[in-house]
This record gives structure tokens, C-alpha cells and sequence, in this order.
């Protein structure tokens, strides 16, 4: 597969979304090839803003976007054409917005998921939603995700990713596509664990949140992270993960940047939790996307059907439920029966 002249879609212009954008046609620039990127958002403001002043403005203040990008409202323009489609919505959404545009994709296009969620209802990857929804073959189905927080790559800082997929040759176009001198993708062919690595980081980066708004320390933070990743890898290794992949960047790798980056949404949605802030308040506060409060639900549920403890993620279901009180959550962690440290 050629990585010249590539036509790219985008379906979702927040912030990953179009910083996205941004790597790959940086990637291309640095190649010398051509590239076309299409970024579908909704609102007409940030069309304009795109094509106007290539800024997204309202997600990336003044970063200058490259001029291969463009931008519609439409999204069966923008995915017409297209050899990739990269979808960058909240999980809830990504389901309706497939189906929206499925019957323009192009039989042999190849879909990239940045998505780090489940979908509530179902409790399902979204590499099972985009399977469902497309009948789409394994070796057209792409997860990218690592430490990747948008801002920092919109401002060209060094940082490395995973490219997952089934099919190595798939992955390794991606990668190609992607690779610049401040983005190093490595590749994996570990769907579920890159995906449940992204899912679960951020409820754990809730959980360290909460402890900031509780004005605790970084002994509470370090062990939230360390038994966080052990219920990670719990979880992802019972849903057929190989544990390696939880040890690497979509792993311990996305967890450490979640959990440091006052750039999280979800450590700032979990320090206005542990400030006391109930669930209406913290998503009213948020105007962007924090997955995990979505996600946590679904994380548990799948724990329970897969009899996997996962006391961490059991509290922030608790809270974000709002069937704790958040002083209790210290006793219902550190109470609970001593036992020899394990990592699986
Ligand atoms: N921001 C990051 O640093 C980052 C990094 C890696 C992965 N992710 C993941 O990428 C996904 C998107 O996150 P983001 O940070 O770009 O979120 P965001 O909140 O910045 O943007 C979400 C985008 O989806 C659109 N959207 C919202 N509701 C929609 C709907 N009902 N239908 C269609 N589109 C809708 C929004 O208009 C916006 O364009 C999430 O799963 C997130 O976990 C984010
Ligand atoms: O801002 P968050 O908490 O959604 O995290 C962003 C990225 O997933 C970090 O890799």
C-alpha cells in the first residue's frame, strides 16, 4: 500500500481528532508526498474556523493547522473517497455516527479507532461496535493509542503510540502514515489489550483525581496507578489480552501520562469528584470528553461476567454512581482483606 496521496477522513474534530489531523500531514510533509485530509465536524463555527484560519480554536487555541487539511459538516463528504477513516467521537456516539456514513465508506477502506472507551449499553470494545456496525474485516480495523495527550502533539512534542491491528501489513501502513520526527509509532497486533488499556486508564485516572481533590499526597497516586494497572491487566488478559501489551505504552505507558497531566479531562473530572462534586455538575463542568465516566459502568459489569476483582473501579462506578460518600472511599479500598501483592 502506497503512502502517497493518500485521501484521509476524520470523523470528529475535538481535540485528538484534529490533532490527528495535524500527524499525519505533518507525517506526509515529511515524506515530501501529497495528502488530502477531510475533518468532519458538526458545527458550522469550527468548519469555518478550519478552513478559514486553519485553527480549531475553540480545542487547540492558536495552533496553525497544515493546508492538506480541510474541513465540512457533512460527514458523507468527508468519508467519500476516502482510503482511511479515522473516527475520533465519544464512544457513546461512535455507533450512530458509523451508521451514518457506512453505506458511503469504500468496501476496502481502512477504519482507525482513537477512541478510549465501551459503549454503556452493550459493554463492547469499539472494536466490536465498528465490527457490528460495518461487517468490517479484522484486517481493515485499526486501534491507535498510547500516551497521547492532544495538546502536547499539537505542539509538535515528542511522543511514541501503538498502531494495533490484526493484520501486520495494515498496521505497518498506518504506522507509515503516522511516523514523523515527533510521532514514533510502534505496532501491535493485540486489539484487545491496546483497546482496555485506553478504556481503563481512565478510570483509574479518575481515582487519582479524586485524590488530588482530596488534597492527598503522592503516595495515595502511586498506588491508585500501581493497583490500577494490576486491574487493568486483570481485566484485559480475561478478555483474551496478552499482558505484555499492558506493561507498554497503551498500558502503563497512557496511564502514567493520564494520571501526571493536569491536561487530563479525566483527573480534572476526578478532582471535581473528590471536591464534592456530584455527576451533573462534573459533566456540566467538563466541556470536553472524559471517557471514563461514561466507560466505568461498562468496565465493571465486564469484570463482574468475567469474575475479575476490580475494587479500584468498583469505588468510581461508587461515586460516579453517586452511591458512596466520598470519605468513605479510603476505608472501602484500604479495609479490605490483607493478601500477599500479586500483579495478575
Ligand atoms: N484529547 C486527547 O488527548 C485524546 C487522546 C487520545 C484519545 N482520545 C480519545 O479520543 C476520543 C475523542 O476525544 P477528544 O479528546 O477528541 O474529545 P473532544 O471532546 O475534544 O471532541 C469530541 C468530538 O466529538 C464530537 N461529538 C460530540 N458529541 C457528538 C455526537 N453526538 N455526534 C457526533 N460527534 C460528536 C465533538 O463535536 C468533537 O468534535 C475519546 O474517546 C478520547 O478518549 C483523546
Ligand atoms: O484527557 P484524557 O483524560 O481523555 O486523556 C487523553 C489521552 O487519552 C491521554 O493519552
Amino acid at each position: 500500500m502506497t503512502t502517497d496521496h493518500v485521501t484521509v477522513a476524520i470523523l470528529g474534530a475535538g481535540s485528538w481528532g484534529t490533532t490527528f489531523a495535524k500527524v499525519l500531514a505533518d507525517a506526509a510533509i515529511e515524506r515530501d508526498e501529497a495528502i488530502t485530509i477531510r475533518l468532519w465536524a458538526r458545527r458550522d463555527e469550527v468548519v469555518d474556523d478550519i478552513n478559514t484560519n486553519h485553527t480549531n480554536t475553540e480545542y487547540l487555541e492558536d495552533i496553525v493547522l497544515p493546508e492538506s487539511i480541510t474541513a465540512t459538516a457533512d460527514p458523507i463528504e468527508a468519508v467519500t473517497g476516502a482510503e482511511l477513516v479515522v473516527v475520533a467521537v465519544p464512544a457513546q456516539q461512535a455507533r450512530p455516527t458509523l451508521a451514518r456514513v457506512k453505506d458511503a465508506l469504500d468496501s476496502q477502506a481502512i477504519l482507525v479507532s482513537l477512541i478510549k472507551g465501551l459503549e454503556q449499553s452493550s459493554q463492547a470494545t469499539m472494536s466490536k461496535v465498528f465490527a457490528e456496525e460495518l461487517k468490517l474485516p479484522a484486517e481493515q480495523f485499526v486501534v491507535v493509542s498510547g500516551p497521547n495527550l492532544a495538546k502536547e502533539i499539537a505542539r509538535n512534542e515528542p511522543t511514541a503510540t501503538v498502531v494495533a491491528c490484526e493484520h501486520e501489513a495494515t498496521a505497518e501502513w498506518v504506522a507509515a502514515m503516522t511516523a514523523s520526527t515527533y510521532f514514533r509509532p510502534y505496532r501491535n497486533t493485540d486489539i484487545p489489550g491496546v483497546e482496555l488499556g485506553g478504556v481503563v486508564k481512565n478510570v483509574i485516572a479518575l481515582a487519582v483525581g479524586l485524590t488530588d481533590g482530596r488534597g492527598f499526597g503522592d503516595n495515595s497516586k502511586a498506588s491508585i496507578i500501581t493497583r490500577g494497572l494490576t486491574e487493568t491487566t486483570r481485566l484485559a488478559t480475561a478478555l483474551g489480552a496478552n499482558p505484555d501489551t499492558l506493561a507498554g505504552l497503551a498500558g502503563l505507558g497512557d496511564l502514567v501520562a493520564t494520571c501526571a497531566s493536569p491536561l487530563s479531562r479525566n483527573r480534572t473530572a476526578g478532582k471535581l469528584y473528590g471536591e464534592g462534586h456530584t455527576t451533573e455538575e462534573v459533566i456540566a463542568t467538563m466541556r470536553q470528553t472524559a471517557e471514563g465516566v461514561k466507560s466505568v459502568p461498562a468496565v465493571v459489569t465486564l469484570a463482574h461476567t468475567c469474575n475479575v476483582e476490580m475494587p479500584i473501579a468498583e469505588a468510581i462506578n461508587a461515586v460516579v454512581a453517586g452511591t458512596i460518600e466520598i470519605n468513605d472511599i479510603a476505608q472501602l479500598l484500604l479495609g479490605r482483606d490483607l493478601k500477599p501483592e500479586a500483579r495478575l
